[in-house]
């Protein structure tokens, strides 16, 4: 992708308006997912045309799937004939550590070979979380000593079911393991000490396998069988709440907002944010509940508010631990501490967050501390801005100091906005539309 820089400015005008969220990303990448591994078509509704889903299509396609959009928006995924054949060529799964991590875990059940790899970001965080699963479980791989991509799965090795609690609360993780599980001779049973989002589970029943979790503590004990086949069906993709959040943050923030955001995915596995804003005093209304596709949806409307810091529990981490980088900018705006604490896992993401998020809001001109796995802002004064953030190739550091520069005396500029569209491919029309000043820029 070629770098485009960006700025926002300080809103003299309140945000108004109602706009709906883009489709979830985690729902997107499991749809294109499942529905290759399926027998029949798959259509999909509400599809995140995102990069980071294209990469997945691609993938998908280079596994012998058939892809196409039709006229009315709706996405038919054609599973793979016999399964998953090799590639012809290298599988590059962009900047998506979500696309890469579940079609290794798939694509290991079907003893096949095929190198994947990813872009400067991806390349450099680490897989050895689930290529060591997927050994135990009899897979083989060719990498360079540190698990990094490029990896190349070797072909022919028939998979066994194993019991695993994985050491990091990850979604990814637990979702490779299913899928390479569903070829695997034997009941796969994942622990998790702590409950991360669910969309694999859910959608794989929707898909038609059976799968038991049980609820443990905070956790859960996941059981699949193996030797199922997915069944094509219609897949509904709820709006993304992770994407939500910037839209949320910002009219928070921005004197005189208020705004609603529709079909937004309230799955409690996800809506760690909402719960967090509330506590800080922010006005955040859901109504409008439904279901579709098997989630629960809801209408959030939000008002400008006065914001306090909180301690943010760690136990809440995995319901929303892609949110902290906007955590962090609504903190500047919240008087007094706010302390976010067990969030390590922000150091293997698209970029190292906590680092990043650090750089972005002090060369800005608030007060902010970290150490290795959490961070603290003190808030309350408004931002000086002015500074060009370095977004490292992370849409949601990108994303964060745009929404920082609506509240700063200075404008806020960032290097690249290009990783913008793996996520939120519709944000700057979105912002526009709702009154905020943020351009691209040469
Ligand atoms: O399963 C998923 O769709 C995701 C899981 C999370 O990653 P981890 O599993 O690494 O926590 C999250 O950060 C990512 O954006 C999407
Ligand atoms: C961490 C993220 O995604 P992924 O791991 O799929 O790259 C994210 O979207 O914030």
């Amino acid at each position: 992708m070629t770098s485009t820089a960006a700025v926002s400015q300080k809103s003299t005008t309140p945000l108004r308006g109602t706009v709906r969220a883009p489709g979830d990303k985690s729902v997107s990448h499991r749809a294109m997912i499942f529905g290759a591994m399926a027998t029949g078509t798959t259509t999909v509704a509400g599809l995140l045309e995102g990069a980071d889903i294209m990469s997945t299509a691609d993938a998908m396609r280079a596994f012998g799937a058939d892809i196409t959009k039709d006229k009315d928006g709706v996405w038919h995924v054609v599973g793979c004939k016999d399964g998953f054949q090799s590639p012809k060529h290298a599988v590059d799964c962009g900047n998506a550590g979500t696309g890469v991590r579940l079609i290794m875990g798939a694509a290991a059940g079907y003893k096949v070979s095929a190198t994947f790899t990813g872009d400067a970001s991806l390349t450099s965080r680490p897989m050895g979380r689930v290529l060591d699963p997927l050994r135990e479980m009899g897979a083989a791989f060719d990498v360079a000593p540190g698990d990094r991509l490029p990896v190349t799965l070797k072909a022919g090795a028939a998979l066994t079911a194993i019991d695993y609690t994985p050491p990091h609360a990850s979604a990814q993780v637990k979702s490779c393991i299913l899928l390479a599980g569903l070829n695997a001779a034997g009941t796969t049973a994942i622990t998790e000490p702590t409950l991360t989002r669910d969309h694999t589970e859910n959608m794989l029943k929707a898909f038609g396998v059976k799968l038991t979790a049980a609820k443990r503590g905070d956790g859960q004990v996941v059981r699949m069988d193996g030797g199922q086949t997915l069944k094509a069906t219609h897949v509904i993709v709820p709006g993304d709440p992770s994407s939500a959040a910037f839209l949320i943050v910002a009219a928070l923030i921005t004197p005189g907002s208020d705004i609603i955001i529709e079909n937004v995915m309230m799955n409690p596995t996800r809506t760690g944010l909402f719960e967090t804003l509330t506590e800080m005093g922010g006005y955040l209304r859901s109504d409008n509940f439904r279901t579709s596709g098997g989630e629960i949806i809801a209408d959030i409307h939000v008002k400008h508010s006065p914001l306090h810091g909180v301690t943010v529990p760690p136990h809440r981490a995995p319901a929303m631990i892609d949110e902290y980088p906007i955590l962090a900018v609504a903190a500047a705006f919240a008087k007094g501490r706010t302390v976010m604490d067990g969030i390590g896992e922000l150091r293997v993401k698209e970029s190292d967050r906590i680092a990043a998020t650090e750089a972005l809001l002090s060369s800005n001109g608030v007060n902010i501390t970290s150490h290795e796995s959490g961070m603290t802002v003190i808030g309350g004064d408004t931002p000086r801005g002015g500074a060009v953030v370095k977004t490292h190739h992370d849409h949601r550091i990108a994303m964060s100091a745009l929404i920082l520069g609506l509240g700063c005396d200075a404008p806020v500029r960032i290097d690249d906005a290009s990783m913008i569209a793996t996520s939120f491919p519709s944000f700057f029309d979105i912002m526009t539309r709702l009154g905020a000043v943020i351009e691209t820029s040469a």
